[in-house]
């Protein structure tokens, strides 16, 4: 049996984005606050009865998020254009190197715009 445990998180940063449409708002430095949700899947542990303790999870969040949170997200290393798609790459790949081998799925979302983004990879 496999399971998929998840944790979510939110962040307020700024960035300036270049677009076809809409250009100029999106180029000028505005903020967002970004929501996200990691999934992790994999067995039970039998001594545990967990895939992994939530707080194990959301102590690598908390690393994560410490790299996103009021940052400039256009200065993030690594991040590249920042996009919805290329922070859900980000925030898989900013995980602790243990939690990494079971991110089923990264989700990011701006509330407020109603849009989202979601990295799968049980798809891939
Ligand atoms: N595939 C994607 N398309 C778009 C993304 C994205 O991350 N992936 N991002 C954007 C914009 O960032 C997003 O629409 C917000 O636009 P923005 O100019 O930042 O803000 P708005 O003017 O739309 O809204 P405000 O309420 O004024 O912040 C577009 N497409
Ligand atoms: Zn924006």
């Amino acid at each position: 049996m496999l399971f998929t445990i998840s944790q979510r998180f939110f962040f307020d940063a700024a960035h300036t984005l270049r677009r076809e449409i809409e250009a100029e708002g999106s180029r000028r430095v505005h903020g967002h606050t970004y929501h996200a949700e990691v999934f992790l899947t994999g067995p039970r542990d039998p001594a545990t009865g967990m895939v992994l303790d939530l707080g194990l999870l959301r102590q690598g969040l908390a690393v994560v998020r410490e790299q996103l949170d009021h940052h400039m997200l256009d200065e993030v290393p690594g991040l590249g254009t920042p996009t919805l798609e290329n922070l859900c790459v980000f925030i898989a790949q900013a995980l602790p190197a243990d939690l990494r081998p079971r991110v089923s799925r990264v989700r990011v979302w701006r509330e407020a715009l109603g849009d989202s983004c979601v990295l799968d990879f049980s798809t891939h």
